[in-house]
């Protein structure tokens, strides 16, 4: 193994995630609400469980919308023009990330709504 090539492989990586934060609207709103869950979920206290399932939660989600702009810029490059298939190939990774943001809604319900009921009831 080539350490250097191994570490330059962390730049690149860095390289792609900050070029998403800069570029992604979508990207960005989501590392807002992961900032409100920890906070949140440091403020309501979790168990070790609940807070590996948040972990994965809010990795999984940003793991799928590097994917998603990945997706798309592949579309882009290999068809600049308007093609029903580049439309199903953005619509399908933009599915995927809507399929996973309900999921991460539906997980955070479950994991805060009794320990909140239980505060404000
Ligand atoms: N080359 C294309 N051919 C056909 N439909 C496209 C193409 N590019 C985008 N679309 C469709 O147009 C709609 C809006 O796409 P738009 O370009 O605004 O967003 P995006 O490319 O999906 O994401 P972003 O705005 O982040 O670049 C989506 O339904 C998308 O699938």
């Amino acid at each position: 193994m080539n350490p250097r090539k191994f570490f330059r492989s962390f730049i690149y990586a860095a390289n792609g995630i900050y070029h998403v934060v800069k570029s992604e609207q979508n990207f960005r709103f989501h590392l807002l609400a992961a900032i409100v869950v920890v906070i949140a979920a440091a403020a309501t206290g979790l168990s070790a469980f609940e807070w590996i399932i948040i972990v994965i939660s809010i990795f999984g989600m940003f793991m799928i919308e590097l994917v998603n702009a990945s997706i798309e810029r592949v579309v882009d490059l290999v068809t600049p023009e308007l093609h029903p298939l580049a439309k199903q190939a953005k619509d399908l990774a933009a599915g995927a990330c809507l399929i996973y943001a309900i999921c991460t809604v539906i997980v955070g319900l479950i994991i805060f709504i009794p320990k909140w009921s239980g505060i404000i009831l």
